[in-house]
């Protein structure tokens, strides 16, 4: 594409240096991935200054460079003059406005549904995902567990955990379409709010789940972080709000004046769309879901009374997509959801393992308050710290665990730079009496899955929290591959040839 950076007003351009046009044939932000003719976005991140990655990004062949460092885009454009060099205010915001423009629009060919809230943004998406591909509505998905077009997983490698800086975005918008598809649901992140990685979108849907503190280290205040996710429903024409939330509902029915569909799973009197009589046991849920005021049986496969209520965020946006309620009650016993939440696993020594993503203090309390309705002898509870985010809520985290269960692993997820030693003392902090003989230290999730499976007996239950974040766990700067599956295969394997070759008469 042609760009005439000098007619581009939606860039809020502030000099140009060289040529006003560029022929750009890709977009990127970091000068390692830089192809023959990419604009190249100059960020400052937490360690570096991408102004400083100019040269290497002029050498791989960038044709155009954006950034605020007006001194030294003069200075390289000097020395690099058959170059487009484009001063702007805002380069974060200039790189999410030129996207749109360099992928044509394509979002707004598709019904754009944008989740946010701390806990529940992938389970919302995966169910909006299942519903409207059910119902007929080929759709997309974005968020922590990859991209998926309404075929099944599309082959991209994300550059960041939860929503994709703009550039990404957009490329998977224009995918989409190429791929017929109609929607894309995605989940969208208070730091991508903050980070404009979704500036100038203007969501059909976005949908809210809850608020609790999260992310404290990047927002520095509770205050700051919800103002972050109430921004998502200024860029909204029709909202999804959780009445139960008492965190952010109000805020959003005060700023939001579009559209509206509200949810309850607490006999919030006001609700458009409600649950009521909940009952959950280990193969699903049956409640009775009221849509404008008719009341029908549901089963579904969904255990938990809270993803009941992520279910309902998920039903209130197929009825703002125009879908009739008669046709959502027809596919919610065929719902489902995302790897990782809630995901039961039988293992051959008679016991259960659950996987769940529960990161938050407030996500492992009412998942704990969920697994005490299912039946089991004994409750082994893996908990972990985490070292690349939010320090602060490791000792919540124990808090919220202590005295839950019978059996405990304090372990370590994604370290990053930080000591096991150090993850592990700050969860044990939140415990009241750390020297216990019922607390088991690993410092390793590996070596925490394999303690919490060889404690295990008959009939146990074992919850693994944490984990997922893209297939992997992120120690000292390196994403190193990791699957609990994978860990909880081998060792029921391993058990069964050491039994077996006991087995096996001794040689002569
Ligand atoms: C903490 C944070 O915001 N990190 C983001 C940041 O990286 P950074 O600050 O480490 O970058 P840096 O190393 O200082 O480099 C600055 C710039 O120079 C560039 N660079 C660097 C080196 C080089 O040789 N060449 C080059 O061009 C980098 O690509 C970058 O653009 O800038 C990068 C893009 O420029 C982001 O992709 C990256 O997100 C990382 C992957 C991340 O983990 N972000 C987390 C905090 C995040 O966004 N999480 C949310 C919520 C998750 C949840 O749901 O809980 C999410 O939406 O994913
Ligand atoms: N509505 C909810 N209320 C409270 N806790 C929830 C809710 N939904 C899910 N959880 C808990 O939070 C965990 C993470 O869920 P999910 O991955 O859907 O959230 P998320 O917002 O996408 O988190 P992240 O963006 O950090 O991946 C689940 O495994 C479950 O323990």
């Amino acid at each position: 594409m042609n760009i005439n950076f000098d007619n581009e007003t939606i860039l809020n351009v502030e000099k140009i240096h060289g040529p006003l046009f560029a022929e750009i044939s890709s977009l990127n932000y970091d000068s390692r991935r830089i192809e023959k003719n990419a604009a190249f976005f100059c960020m400052e991140g937490e360690q570096q200054d991408g102004h400083l990655f100019i040269e290497d990004a002029i050498k791989k062949g960038a044709s155009a460079i954006i950034g605020s460092n007006e001194a030294k885009l003069a200075r390289l454009a000097a020395a690099y003059p058959d170059r487009t060099f484009v001063v702007v205010k805002d380069t974060r915001e200039a790189m999410a406005r030129l996207s749109i423009l360099f992928y044509q629009q394509a979002y707004k060919k598709l019904t754009t549904i944008g989740v946010t809230g701390t806990n529940g943004k992938t389970t919302v998406v995966a169910y909006i995902y299942s519903l409207l591909n059910q119902i007929g509505k080929p759709t997309g998905s974005i968020g922590t567990i990859g991209t998926m077009t309404s075929e099944g997983p599309f082959p991209f490698q994300p550059t960041t955990p939860t929503t994709p800086e703009a550039p990404d975005l957009h490329y998977l918008f224009h995918q989409f379409l190429q791929r017929k598809e109609q929607a894309a649901a995605m989940e969208v992140s208070s730091i991508a709010i903050e980070q404009k990685r979704v500036e100038g979108i203007s969501f059909h849907i976005g949908v809210h789940t809850n608020i609790s503190s999260e992310h404290l280290d990047f927002h520095k205040t509770f205050e700051n972080y919800k103002k972050a996710k109430l921004k998502l429903f200024k860029q909204t024409e029709k909202a999804v709000v959780n009445l139960d939330d008492k965190g952010m509902a109000e805020d959003i029915l005060d700023l939001h004046h579009g559209p509206l569909l509200t949810y309850s799973i607490n006999g919030h009197p006001d609700a458009d769309v409600f649950a009521s009589n909940i009952r959950t046991n280990r193969k699903g849920s049956a409640f009775l879901l009221s849509i404008e005021g008719r009341a029908s049986l549901v089963h579904t496969p969904i255990i938990g009374h809270y993803n009941i209520s992520n279910l309902l965020a998920a039903v209130c946006t197929a009825l703002h997509t125009g879908v009739i309620g008669e046709k959502i009650l027809e596919k919610l016993p065929k719902i489902k959801g995302p790897k990782g939440r809630f995901q039961l696993v039988e293992t051959p020594g008679n016991s259960t393992v659950l996987l769940d993503y529960a990161h938050t203090p407030e996500a492992l309390r009412k998942l704990l308050t969920e697994v005490k309705k299912l039946n089991y002898r004994k409750l082994i509870l893996m908990v972990t710290g985490v070292g690349i985010r939010d320090k602060n809520k490791m000792a919540k985290m124990g808090e919220a665990a202590d005295g839950q269960a019978d059996a405990y692993i304090i372990s370590v997820d994604h370290p990053g730079y930080r000591k096991p030693e150090e993850i592990v003392a700050s969860v044990l902090s939140g415990f009241s009496e750390t020297n216990r003989t019922n607390i088991t230290v690993t410092h390793s999730r590996k070596e925490g899955v394999i303690a919490a499976l060889n404690l295990a007996e008959k009939e146990d239950l074992i919850i693994l929290t944490g984990g997922c974040i893209n297939g992997c766990q992120i120690i000292r700067g390196k994403a190193l591959p990791h699957s609990d599956e994978t860990i909880i295969e081998h060792f029921y394997s391993t058990q069964v040839n050491q039994a077996k070759s006991s087995l096996k008469p001794e040689a002569k």
